[in-house]
Parts: C-alpha cells; sequence; structure tokens
C-alpha cells in the first residue's frame, strides 16, 4: 500500500492490542467496516467505504485525533486525559466497555490507610498527568506540602502493582476493573481519581471537513451495534386492563408497541429494556399477570 492509496480516506484508529482491541473488533464488524490486515502493518484500507484504519496503542490515539492526523478513533476516556487532549477532541459516543477506574492503592497491611497518609511519599504510576498534577497536587497543597516535601510521581510503563511489593513505592495509581490485580499484588483501593470507558472521539479541529458525513454515518452505524449490545426486546401478552401498569413497567424508549389479540380481552405488548434490568422486569410482568413473556436479543439496531 502506498501512502496515496490514503488520499481522500477517512483515518479511523483502533487500539492495535490491549483491553479494548477485540471490542473494537466487534463493532467495526457490527457496523459492517469490511476489512483484510496483512500480517503486521498497522494500516489497512477498507473494503466497502472510503476509510483507512490505522492501529495504535489505544494511549497515543488521543494526540493522533487532537493533532488532526487522524479524524476518528476508539480509546479510553482516561488515556484523553492523560495525554491532555480533551480540548482538541470530542467525545461523540461513550461505548459502554472498557469501563474501569483510576485508583489509588497502598499494601493492604500496611500503616498507609488514606490520601493523606501517602502524601509526601512514593507514588509509582503509568498515568504521571492525571496521578501528579491532576491529583496529588491538591492533596499536596491540602496537606501544606511543598518543594521536597511533595509527593514523588514515578512512572512506569507497566506491572505497576509491583512497585510497593519491590520496595519501589509506598503507593501506585492504576486502572482496576474487578479488582483481581489489585488483590493479587496485596493492595487495596483507597481513593478513585477518575471513571473510565471506551469512548469514540473525532478531532475537534478536523483538517478534512468534507468527511463530517461519513463520520456521521460512522457514527450512527456504531451507536446502534452498541445499543443493540445494551438492550433486548421483551415481548408479551398481557389483560387490556393492566396495560397502563405494563407500560410503566416497560415504557419502551419512546414507547412500547401494543398490538391488539383476537381475544380482544388480551393485548400483545413489545419493547425495547435494558439487559440488565431484565429479571426485575420479568418478575413485575409475572406479578400483574403478564403470560408468554419473551426476551429476543438484538443483532443490531439504529435509535
Ligand atoms: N482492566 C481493565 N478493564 C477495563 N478497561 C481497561 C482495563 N485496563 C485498561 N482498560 C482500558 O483500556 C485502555 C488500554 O489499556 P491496556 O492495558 O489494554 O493498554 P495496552 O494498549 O495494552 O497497553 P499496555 O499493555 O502497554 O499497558 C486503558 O486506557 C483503559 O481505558
Ligand atoms: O482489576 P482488574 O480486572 O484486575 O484489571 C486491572 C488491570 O488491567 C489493566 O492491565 P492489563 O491486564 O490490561 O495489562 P497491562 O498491565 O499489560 O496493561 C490494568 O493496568 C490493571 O493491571
Amino acid at each position: 500500500m502506498n501512502l496515496e492509496s490514503l488520499d481522500g480516506r477517512l483515518l479511523f484508529a483502533v487500539p492495535k492490542k490491549g483491553r479494548l482491541h477485540e471490542k473494537c473488533l466487534s463493532i467495526l464488524a457490527g457496523a459492517d467496516i469490511q476489512f483484510r490486515r496483512h500480517h503486521r502493518l498497522d494500516v489497512c484500507l477498507v473494503l466497502n467505504h472510503p476509510i483507512a484504519l490505522v492501529f495504535l496503542p489505544a494511549s497515543d490515539i488521543p494526540s493522533f485525533v487532537g493533532k488532526g492526523n487522524v479524524d476518528l478513533g476508539i480509546t479510553g476516556h482516561d488515556v484523553i486525559l492523560e495525554a491532555k487532549m480533551q480540548d482538541h477532541v470530542t467525545e461523540i459516543l461513550r461505548l459502554g466497555f472498557g469501563k474501569c477506574a483510576l485508583q489509588v492503592q497502598v499494601p493492604e497491611s500496611g500503616s498507609i490507610k488514606t490520601v493523606g497518609d501517602l502524601a509526601g511519599k512514593r507514588v509509582v504510576t503509568s498515568f504521571e498527568v492525571l496521578a501528579g498534577g491532576e491529583y496529588f497536587d491538591e492533596v499536596d497543597a491540602r496537606q501544606q506540602l511543598s518543594g521536597d516535601q511533595k509527593t514523588r510521581i514515578e512512572y512506569v510503563g507497566g506491572s505497576v502493582e509491583a512497585a510497593c511489593a519491590l520496595g519501589l513505592a509506598d503507593g501506585i495509581v492504576d486502572l482496576v476493573e474487578s479488582g483481581d490485580t489489585m488483590r493479587a499484588a496485596g493492595l487495596h483501593a483507597i481513593a478513585t481519581v477518575l471513571n473510565s470507558e471506551a469512548v469514540l472521539i473525532k478531532s475537534s479541529v478536523p483538517k478534512h471537513t468534507n468527511l463530517a458525513p461519513l463520520i456521521e454515518l460512522i457514527t450512527s452505524r456504531v451507536a446502534g451495534v452498541i445499543a443493540a449490545s445494551k438492550y433486548v426486546i421483551c415481548q408479551y401478552n398481557i389483560l387490556r386492563t393492566e396495560l397502563p401498569t405494563a407500560t410503566m413497567i416497560t415504557p419502551g424508549r419512546r414507547a412500547a408497541t401494543i398490538s391488539p389479540l383476537e381475544d380482544e380481552k388480551w393485548v400483545a405488548v413489545s419493547s425495547m429494556v435494558e439487559k440488565g434490568t431484565i429479571a426485575t422486569i420479568m418478575d413485575q410482568l409475572v406479578a400483574i399477570g403478564a403470560e408468554d413473556i419473551m426476551i429476543f436479543n438484538l443483532d443490531n439496531c439504529r435509535v
């Protein structure tokens, strides 16, 4: 592939590895963005749209998009702030995966119990900006620590959780999802710096303004894929007299679809419901006499 073949194409950055990679590939498939990635090549042309995919480390994507070298990207909200790119990129969609928290962690059995206790000591992290300027500067100010007394923030590229056991740090600032990594390292969280999830971003100062309609199309498709994974269709039969209560339980996104049945006393209701609430909703429907309750997964949708 030569560089000319990228001319006029929308450049779309996707994490090349790590926690967000697989989910991004399924979003691309759901949005019907077709490509064949050649072994070891990080740029590849999309077959059915004027788009080229650029596979980059998640933490590099904010700068590429923020500087306008790439038009669109998927990455973590955390790394946008860490790269100080929040004023240069627009978060178009929250994607509902890659959810984690950046937390201050200390040894479970140690004497440090609060962030105040950790102030002035050594903190190791891959998030120097968020941990340092954004967080511990304030903690230090509250504790009236200045100059040499201030908390020392040291950068490491990975395996942050090992820093305390290795005697490199008194505490760390690192991402936590299930907490397994933290607990395995004998640490516990004493404060949250930030909550994060994956987001779809575009440049706030796009170089190629003619790409706006394509960005809108891709955004709408990605939103559809995300919504399809978040909602199910709940369908059931209910006595007409119970309809007001039923539609309060399953109001749908705009409104529930109500269809008449041969038996005039009954109606069928069909409604989009958030996946996480479905068990409770079915309990409530059973309690008001709903019958033939069926739940259907969505392959894709537009909302
Ligand atoms: N345990 C996790 N659960 C959910 N999301 C996570 C988790 N860890 C990281 N993330 C999200 O994924 C992004 C990329 O993190 P990840 O650890 O996969 O980086 P990476 O590209 O593999 O880099 P490296 O392996 O060098 O740390 C993070 O910025 C964060 O938004
Ligand atoms: O709370 P948990 O579910 O255990 O997740 C937290 C871990 O996930 C991330 O690392 P990852 O496993 O992606 O590998 P990395 O250290 O190579 O970035 C993060 O840096 C933590 O170490």
